[in-house]
Formats: structure tokens, sequence, C-alpha cells
């Protein structure tokens, strides 16, 4: 029942985007597939190596990588980076467009049935790779991110709003839901890592501390922490019910630009969540307007409702004795 057309028959996509848009629907669908079978696959889970970011490579790192890369030959890609490869590789000299790609995020959660994913951005290939990856990603031209979760899902933006689709266990295929979807404006509800709280900045700690209030501080509110470990989870959440994620620069060694990677991760979230109505920045400025030093840079990264990212980047604009001070003193906020 696995056919060639892995959506439903009223799937929006851009004719020029069909063929690499059904390779990659191709490839999710069987990723999905495999990700459902987990220990009876044998082996996602196993480390095989590092990639160019010196982060360890699970099995289904490279699985995911090697099929992607495999299913796009064809399809009108001429440039194709991703995340577990150290340099770009071109795969069809007349093709038009250029493809980054995080194929498995969210690995540390493979062998724990944590929902994990993939992410995709689009863009017009340039002469070389470095002038088609390394422009802001204002120039993608379309962006989206898989979720292998209770349910296998697909998010994805052409610049005109995000379309969701279910893949359909019954009839294998992607299928639509809607063409609409909006971060609500309204949570209660952050995402951090916790454990890294002494290595971060101080407007990060304060904006932190001052959640951590709740009722009693200057935010007049009770707040609930959610901390997944996949972004593609992290991102599915707030596009379906708000809130804030921050992935911040700390003090650790290696982590001067948080951890996330601009081309392979931010620039598609970011472009997903400003099309649902939502912010994404650095801490300061949106995201999309930055341009990334190396294929493989990171960039702190701040995302979700927009009142809520705009109050991020107030407290990193709070003169030294605000931000230092306990949150009973500064005074900045009554939302
Ligand atoms: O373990 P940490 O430091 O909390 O980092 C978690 C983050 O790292 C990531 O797993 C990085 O992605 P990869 O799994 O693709 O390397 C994100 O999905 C997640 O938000
Ligand atoms: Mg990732
Ligand atoms: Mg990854």
């Amino acid at each position: 029942m696995t056919d060639a057309n892995p959506y439903s028959p009223d799937a929006p996509i851009p004719a020029r985007l069909r063929p690499t848009m059904e390779a990659l629907g191709r490839v999710a669908r069987d990723l999905a597939r495999r990700i459902a079978r987990g220990p009876l696959e044998g082996g996602l889970d196993a480390h095989v190596g590092g990639n160019a970011d010196g982060d360890a490579q699970k099995a289904l790192d490279v699985i995911a990588d090697r099929a992607f890369a495999e299913a796009l030959r064809g399809t009108g890609v001429r440039w194709y980076a991703s995340e577990e490869q150290d340099d770009v590789t071109e795969l069809d000299p007349q093709g038009t467009l250029a493809l980054a790609i995080d194929p498995l995020d969210g690995s540390s959660n493979i062998a724990t049935n944590v929902s994990i994913g993939t992410i995709f951005s689009l863009r017009e290939a340039e002469e070389g790779p470095e002038a088609t990856f390394l422009a802001p990603g204002r120039a993608q031209i379309a962006a989206g991110y898989v979720i292998y979760g209770p349910q296998c899902m697909m998010l994805v933006s052409f610049g005109a709003g995000v379309q969701s689709y279910v893949l359909d266990p019954e009839t294998a295929r992607f299928t639509l839901l809607d063409t609409t979807r909006r971060i609500p404006a309204e949570s209660s509800e952050f995402a951090i890592n916790a454990s890294n709280y002494r290595h971060w900045s101080k407007p990060v700690r304060a904006y932190i501390d001052d959640c951590l209030a709740g009722a009693e501080g200057p935010r007049d509110k009770n707040f609930n922490m959610r901390w997944i470990a996949s972004l593609v989870a992290e991102t599915h959440r707030i596009l379906m019910r708000g809130g804030i994620f921050l992935y911040p620069q700390d003090d650790r060694p290696g982590y001067a630009q948080g951890r996330l990677r601009m081309v392979y991760e931010c620039a598609p979230i970011a472009m997903l969540v400003e099309q649902a109505g939502g912010r994404a920045t650095d801490g300061n400025t949106a995201i999309l307007d930055l341009q990334a030093g190396s294929l493989h840079a990171r960039t702190p990264f701040v995302f979700g409702s927009a009142v809520k990212v705009d109050h991020v980047a107030a407290y990193h604009d709070l003169p030294e004795h605000e931000v230092s001070a306990l949150f009973g003193h500064r005074g900045l906020f009554r939302v």
C-alpha cells in the first residue's frame, strides 16, 4: 500500500517542489515505519561515530541521512547540506533547488520511545553551497519538519502559512489536516534545559527567575515547564498550544553560540514559527534576518508566542543593575 505519492490528493504543494517533497515524504514514511518497529529493527540507537560538529552519531542518524540523500537524486536538488556530513554534496548539477536537513533530530531520545523528527529547508540553488546556505533564512522557499511521535505528522510552509499533515497508517499517505496553523498567543509554558542555569547569561537567568517566581513574582501568574530534548517535539507543542522555547548561549565550552544549528534547525523552525504568527530570535534579532558564519554554525535560539519572545528581548535590553536585581526590584514586567 506504499504508492509513489505519499500525500493525500488535496495536498497544496507547489508543482515545482512536488518531486522533492514527494521524495521527502516517502523517506519520512519509511523512517516512521522503522522507528515504530524500534527494537525489532535492531541497533537504531547504536553509536557509530561523530559528525562534523563533534556530536555523537547514532545508527539512525546515518540511516536517515543516506536515505534522504539517495531519494533526493533526480528531484531537482543541486545542493544537499546535512547536519550529518562535513561538506555539501552536489546531487544534480542541473538542479535548481538546495536542501538543508537535520535528518534525525532528538537522537538522544531514540532508545527512549520519545518523539524524534526530521527538519528540512529548501532554497534556490546559487552557484556555490556557501552562497546558497549562508544567506539569511528569509531566502528559504520552504521549511518543515516531520515528527515521529504517537502520530507521524508533517508540518510545512511554502511561504503562505503552515500546512499540517498526519500520516494515515491505513493509506500510508500524509493526509492534509489544515493550512491555517497559528501559534496561540496565550500560554503558561516555557521550555528550557534548566540544568544549565548556572551557565546562562544574566538576562536569561532573570527571565527564568521571573517565570519561576510565578504568581508571587512580577509576572503575576504561575508557569509550567517542559523539556523534551527533541527540538521538533518542542516546536510541535508550541505550534499546537503556544509557549516559549529557549536554547541560549552559555558558559560551557562549545556553547558560546548555544547548541542548535542555524542552517539545519533554527532557520527552518523560524520560518514555520513566523508563518504561524509567532516570533523566533537569537534573543534579540529575528533568526531569519541573520546570516550563518559557516555551514554548521550554531546560534542561540528563542521562539514561540510573539509576546513572550519579545519579553525575552526586553530582558536583554535591561540595564545591568536591573538584570542582576531580585525580581521584586526589577519592576519592568507586569504581564
Ligand atoms: O541535551 P540538550 O543539551 O538539552 O539538547 C537538546 C537539544 O539537542 C537536540 O537534540 C539537537 O539535535 P540533534 O539530535 O539533531 O543533534 C535538539 O533536538 C534538542 O532541542
Ligand atoms: Mg537536531
Ligand atoms: Mg540531528
